[in-house]
């Protein structure tokens, strides 16, 4: 396992004629960490993955990986790879030679490539299919091919850009361990952009989120969950409601709000079996609603339904104030 490499964005800036699609970002990506680059669409994630690689300049600012500048070296050069999300197999080219490619561009001859190509193909579980063509393959095993090729140039820092967003749910789920196993042995950092927040909790040691060209929160995973900075933070992670009392405006956990023989009064508006628990929507006064997520065993002990008069309960020092 190798020490990861501390990849760090100076100011950074991307312009697109008189629209702004990174605005003036920084951050320290420590080195050998699983981060996730999370947000909306168009929030610039893709435009800041695409100038760490490479394969956008900068605007303005700078970038760093391991002490030395890279802002203005070709993507080669960098000590990064990329993976991009329809894979950009050669159509014409074996897996072996696929994985091979950037090996035979820098002049390693053929034993020594194919030696290295065979090493990575072993690591993603395809060096069985080492001789097939990428249309010989499904859409998870081009993946493994994909990762394999970017891995092949012994990158410090690997970029995924929605890697799993081709996959059907169920290989979905089963890639995203995946990546996480390699990049654990690996020891590399991984920066995976997605607009999934599910995907980024499952993965991430660290989720950087992003909002309108900008750095909304970073921070663990748990960290980002538990305590939102910003209303747009409690939102996009979802699971939380955002309520409005005369100090201000909080976040509160839908598992932390329960039904209760006193608390404040509301009316059901939706009820949603959701297996392990119950989804239930009320309307307090003031038109607030409050989302509740109460365990199924709970509610199916009384079960209630639209319309019926409840009252909601929950532990004050679980209210997380919101600074925006
Ligand atoms: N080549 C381009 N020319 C002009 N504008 C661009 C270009 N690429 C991106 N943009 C704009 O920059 C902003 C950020 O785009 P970017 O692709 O980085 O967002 P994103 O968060 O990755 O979105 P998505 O999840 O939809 O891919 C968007 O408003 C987009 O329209």
């Amino acid at each position: 396992m190798r020490t990861g490499h501390d990849l760090e964005l100076v100011h950074v800036t991307k312009r697109y004629g008189d629209a702004v699609a990174v605005n003036d970002v920084s951050h320290l990506f420590r080195g050998g960490s699983y981060v996730c680059l999370l947000g909306p669409s168009g929030c610039g994630k893709s435009s800041t993955l695409r100038m760490i690689a490479g394969h956008e300049g900068v605007s303005a600012g700078s970038i760093v990986l391991h002490g030395a500048e890279v802002t203005h070296l070709p993507p080669a050069r960098r000590g990064t790879a990329m993976m991009f999300q329809s894979y950009a197999l050669f159509p014409h080219l074996s897996v072996r030679d696929n994985v091979a490619f950037s090996l035979r561009m820098k002049g390693v001859d053929k034993p020594a490539r194919h030696r290295r190509a065979g090493e990575l193909l072993e690591l993603v579980d395809m060096a069985r299919h080492a001789d097939r063509l990428p249309s010989q393959l499904s859409g998870g095993q081009q993946q493994r091919v994909a990762l394999a090729r970017a891995l092949v140039t012994d990158p410090q820092v690997l970029l995924l850009d929605e890697p799993l967003s081709a996959l059907d749910p169920f290989l979905r789920v089963r890639m995203r361990a995946e990546l996480k196993r390699l990049q654990r042995e690996l020891g590399i950092g991984f920066i995976h952009v997605t607009h999934g927040q599910d995907e980024a909790l499952a993965l991430a040691d660290e989720i950087v989120l992003m909002n309108d060209a900008r750095i909304e929160q970073a921070g663990p995973a748990r960290e980002i969950f538990n305590a939102p900075r910003t209303e747009f933070v409690a939102r996009f992670m979802g699971g939380h409601n955002v309520i409005a009392l005369p100090q201000g405006r909080f976040a509160l956990r839908a598992d932390d709000v329960r039904l209760a023989p006193e608390g404040a009064e509301a009316v059901v508006r939706a009820v949603e079996y959701q297996g392990g628990h119950v989804a239930l929507t009320a309307r307090m006064a003031g038109e607030q609603e409050l989302l509740a997520l109460i365990p199924e065993a709970a509610f199916f002990a009384d079960p209630k339904h639209p319309g019926d008069a409840v009252r909601l309960a929950w532990d004050e020092g679980r209210l997380h104030r919101l600074h925006a």
